[in-house]
Order: structure tokens, then C-alpha cells, then sequence
């Protein structure tokens, strides 16, 4: 199936809200079209456990299941993989591939995503050529990123207002921490555990969106 091409993408991206990482689990098909159908916009495999050939597999998986609710599949790391799957995203981290490097390899479709933890990072994400979209965080410490100091929400402050380019604030993020990320200037959210480990997929995804919209049609 062809993916959809770079500009629907990119205005995906400008309308997403929600954007969730999550492993593969052994319901992984019964647990991404629940939490899609709550309202999650674009689903990342965070998996690194896996070696090229099981994560290509349960990509597949995620690819039908974002295609069904009109999702963006993205891949965390791996250039090769996101090309391989025909990916819509790749996400690199500070110490992933450089992003000219990336592109290269996977060409001017797949959108491509930053993780920044500080200001200089972060304005540096806004203006660099070849990324789509910039994550901020930690906003709390998580077990989720083990070891990686938290900027805390003075890093979504600092953002909030500056840039153009669609941003989403993560980590430690949950339903009762979402106001604070929100009243702090975020507009976008990733989530791990606040899905992932949630009794009702659905109904958590479905309450993080309710909120992330709620506040879009109060400005
Ligand atoms: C959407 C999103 N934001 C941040 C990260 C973290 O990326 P990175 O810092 O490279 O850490 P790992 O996830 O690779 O351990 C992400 N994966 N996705
Ligand atoms: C994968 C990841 N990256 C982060 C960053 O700050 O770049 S925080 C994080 C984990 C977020 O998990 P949870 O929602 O379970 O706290
Ligand atoms: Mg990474």
C-alpha cells in the first residue's frame, strides 16, 4: 500500500496531538487499534530490544492498524528500518544519526523528529534543516528513560511561543500531570506509560485527547 505522500505527512504532523511510544507486547494490534481509536495521532515502536527483522515485523503490525484510523507510524533510531517500512516518521535522539545522514538515507518523504533536553538544543531543532518536529523533555523524571536528567516544564516555558515548527513536550506526562503541561505552553504531548500501562488503552488515550483539545478550542 502506498504511503501517504510528504505534505500530507507534514500537515498531519501540524494537526497531531497525541503521539504515543509503546514496546511490542503480544496484543500489540488489539492494543494499537484501542488506543488509536481514544484519539492517539501518530504511533512510534520504542522498542530496543528487537533485533531488525522482529521490528520490522511488528511495525507491520502498527502500519495496518495506523492505516485503518488514518495514524502516522513512526520508527525511533533506525533510518534503514523507516525506509524499509515506509515509515511516515523517523525520531532520532542527540546521539542517534545526525539528521543530513538520515535523510540521505531516507529521502525527503518520511518526516524526521528531535528529542531535545535544554534551550540551546531545542532552538537548535527549531531552525535546522530537515526536521519536522521536536520533542522536549523530560518534563519529570521517568522510569521509562532511565538516567536522563529532567529540564522540567521550564523547557516547555521557554519553547512555548517560540517556533512555528509543531513541537510536543514528553516524559512523566500522565491525565493528572497534563494541565501543568498544558498551563506551562504545550500544545502536543508523547506519551509511554500513561497508555501503555493503562487498565483501558482506549479510554486513557481518549481522556489525554479530550484535554489536549480542550485547551486548542479555548485559545
Ligand atoms: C517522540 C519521541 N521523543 C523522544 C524520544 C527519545 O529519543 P532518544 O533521546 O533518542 O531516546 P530513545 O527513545 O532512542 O531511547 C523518542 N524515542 N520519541
Ligand atoms: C522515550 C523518552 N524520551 C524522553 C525525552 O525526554 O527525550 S522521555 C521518554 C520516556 C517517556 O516515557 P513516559 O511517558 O512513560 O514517562
Ligand atoms: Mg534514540
Amino acid at each position: 500500500m502506498p504511503g501517504l505522500d510528504a505534505t500530507r505527512i507534514r500537515r498531519r504532523l501540524a494537526d497531531a496531538r497525541l503521539y504515543l511510544c509503546t514496546p511490542t507486547r503480544p496484543d500489540l494490534a488489539e492494543f494499537a487499534d484501542a488506543a488509536l481509536a481514544g484519539g492517539v495521532d501518530v504511533v512510534q515502536l520504542r522498542d530496543k530490544g528487537l533485533e531488525a527483522k522482529q521490528e520490522i515485523a511488528a511495525l507491520e503490525v502498527l502500519a495496518e492498524a495506523c492505516a485503518r484510523h488514518g495514524a502516522l507510524l513512526a520508527v525511533n533510531d533506525r533510518a534503514d528500518i523507516a525506509a524499509a517500512v515506509d515509515a511516515d516518521v523517523l525520531h532520532l535522539g542527540q546521539d542517534d544519526l545526525p539528521v543530513p545522514v538520515a535523510r540521505r538515507l531516507v529521502g525527503e518523504r518520511i518526516a524526521i523528529g528531535r528529542s531535545t533536553h535544554d534551550v540551546a538544543q531545542a532552538r537548535a531543532a527549531a531552525g535546522e534543516a530537515g526536521v519536522d518536529y521536536f520533542c522536549t523533555g523530560p518534563c519529570w523524571p521517568t522510569p521509562t528513560k532511565p538516567g536522563r536528567p529532567a529540564p522540567g516544564l521550564d523547557l516547555v516555558r521557554a519553547t512555548a511561543g517560540t517556533t512555528e515548527r509543531p513541537w510536543f513536550a514528553i516524559g512523566g506526562i500522565d491525565r493528572e500531570r497534563l494541565p501543568e503541561v498544558l498551563a506551562a505552553g504545550a500544545e502536543r504531548v508523547v506519551v509511554v506509560r500513561a497508555i501503555t500501562e493503562a487498565e483501558d488503552p482506549r479510554a486513557a488515550a481518549s481522556w489525554l485527547k479530550f484535554q489536549l483539545e480542550a485547551v486548542q478550542s479555548s485559545a
